[in-house]
């Protein structure tokens, strides 16, 4: 089991990594590799290790909003779903022990626009070598886990649209296509390949690596702009000072690593001088750039029970380019094996009994949200305005309505067509552009890709939190490594491309092997 650190008020270790999710771990492991490096990790949530709730995939939808979900509101959303609930994990491994372990290495395009706006070094050519240093079993969704109605459905989007059918898709870049996914899991077990057990739990027992568990960070400890370490209160409320000799790795997330930073006195100085919080350093971007995928639905009847069998209920999509000048899929679908009906409900829908959603999503997305605080207070939770469906001429709300008329035809074909018994949501009258665009925002829902809040880019960028290197720019001796980094958003989801930061990471402290 990870261990706990004695009671006392300061510790010192070479590394202090602020918290043990996706990139986290890459990071904690492949630090401790030279047992002469010692690592503390601070997570706010609990081990997975040995809970089967956590550990088996197919389970992750009763994770969500439960105790190990920190579960964050969105504030309201003039064109979009003000009701969106954004679960992040509290559990060692984060995200990566909550979420559908869908596996895609981002698309050489998604690294070229890094690179292109100011991520240097970045680039595809350069990225392809951390994909391959990944610990996690990615595999396609196993022959067993194939359910006849997601293979009709690959069948009936190929016939649809005259997409590839992709087997492995992240075998070659593609543009189009449709199949069953890469995911991070074992399927002899259905047991999560997440970062956590992947890269954490067969170094458990390392002496140099020390995992504090449902401790949270509150505070950065600098003295100038050198960061020294972190003041974190432990579960039984004990307050102690976790010091760095050689740097702080801030891997929380893309929500809470922007929330540290503004509690600890480093943002845009108006807004912290605003809630009285003593300004350290004041960085302009730190809350800025709040990127996500947002998706709408469309959910059917079936005729009956579906087959049982499945990896996590969301095993085959689609990507589509509706536009051929567009340097990857401007359009994606994940289909889901179940009524995903939880925003329809909301508005009067009802849930069937039995049935099926296709839920388009926005790969490249044009709006931009913001994340900032409300109080001083480091209990409270941030706010997050994603200013969803406020781009200039409403590309991300006629995405969604492209999506559901193209959701439509693929359920008219066959094999999937005989299936289904009829439309529930948003059902066969609602047909004009105008109702579709209203429908499609007002179910509108989060694929769960919350990213960008501390990003990277030039040094002449002045909303660019870090640089290059990751460090966070007017300050020595303390680094970002997590989703709040991504400058852009990848057309695909995004674990995979933060557990390589997380690898690429290791490689800028020096570490690496
Ligand atoms: C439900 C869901 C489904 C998803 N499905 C997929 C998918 O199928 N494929 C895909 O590619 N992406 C998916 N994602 C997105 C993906 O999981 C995330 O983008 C990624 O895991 C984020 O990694 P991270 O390292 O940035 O943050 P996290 O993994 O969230 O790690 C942050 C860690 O920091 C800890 N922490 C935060 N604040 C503090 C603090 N102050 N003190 C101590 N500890 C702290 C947290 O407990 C957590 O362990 C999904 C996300 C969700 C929520």
């Amino acid at each position: 089991m990870p261990e706990q650190a004695t009671p006392g008020h300061e510790h010192t270790y070479d590394y202090v990594v602020i918290g043990g999710g996706t990139a986290g771990s890459v990071i904690a492991s492949r630090l401790t590799e030279n047992p002469d490096v010692t690592v503390a990790v601070i997570e706010g949530g609990p081990s997975d290790v040995d809970r089967e709730d956590v550990l088996t995939l197919r389970r992750w939808m009763g994770l969500l909003g439960g105790e190990l979900d920190y579960d964050y509101p969105t504030t309201r959303q003039p064109r979009g779903n003000s009701f969106i609930r954004h679960s992040r994990a509290r559990v060692l491994g984060g995200c990566s022990s909550h979420n559908t372990l869908i596996a895609f290495k981002p698309l050489p395009s998604d690294w070229d626009e890094w690179e292109a706006s100011g991520a240097k070094g970045w680039g595809a050519v350069p990225m392809e070598a951390y994909y391959a240093r990944l610990r996690n079993n990615i595999v396609a969704v196993d022959e067993k886990d194939r359910n006849a109605i997601a293979r009709d459905f690959v069948d009936a989007a190929q016939a649809t649209l005259e997409v590839p059918r992709v087997e492995g898709f992240n075998k070659k870049p593609f543009t189009e296509g449709v199949g069953f996914f890469d995911l991070a899991y074992h399927p002899e077990n259905n047991k999560r390949s997440s970062a956590s057990v992947a890269y954490l739990h067969p170094f458990l027992d390392r002496p140099n690596l020390t995992i504090l568990l449902e401790t949270w960070a509150y505070k950065l400890e600098l003295e100038g702009t050198r960061a020294r370490g972190v003041h974190v209160r432990t579960k039984d409320g004990e307050e102690i000072l976790v010091r760095a000799e050689n740097e702080v790795l801030l891997c929380a997330g893309a929500v809470d690593s922007p929330r540290l930073l503004l509690h600890s006195g480093i943002g845009p100085a108006r807004d912290l001088e605003a809630l009285g919080i003593p300004v350290v350093h004041d960085l302009p971007g730190v809350g800025e750039n709040l990127l996500d995928h947002p998706e709408s639905v469309i959910v059917w009847e079936t005729n009956g029970p579906i087959p049982e069998n499945s990896a996590m209920d969301s095993d085959a999509g689609l990507f589509v380019r509706r536009d051929p000048e567009h340097p990857g899929p401007d359009l994606m679908f994940h289909f889901y094996q179940v009524p995903f009906t939880d925003n329809p409900e909301r508005l009067g829908y009802e849930r069937p009994a039995h049935g099926v959603s296709m839920t388009p999503n926005i790969p490249k997305p044009r709006s931009r949200g913001r994340l900032y605080l409300t109080s001083a207070d480091p209990a409270e939770k941030p706010a997050l305005d994603f200013r969803y469906f406020t781009d200039e001429d409403d590309y991300d709300g006629r995405t969604l309505v492209d999506g559901i008329r193209i959701a439509r035809e693929i359920a008219k074909s066959e094999p999937l067509a005989s299936w289904l018994k009829r439309e529930v949501a948003p059902g066969p009258d609602v047909t004009g552009d105008e109702e579709l665009g209203v429908y499609a925002r007002s179910v509108a829902h989060t694929v769960y890709h919350p990213a960008g809040t501390c990003r990277m880019g030039d040094s002449d960028d002045q909303l660019a939190v870090v640089d290059p290197e990751l460090r966070i720019r007017g300050l020595d001796g303390i680094r970002i490594a997590d989703a709040s980094v991504f400058p852009t958003m990848p057309a695909v989801n995004p674990m995979i491309g933060v557990l390589m930061v997380g690898e690429k990471c290791v490689d800028l402290i020096g570490g690496g092997e």
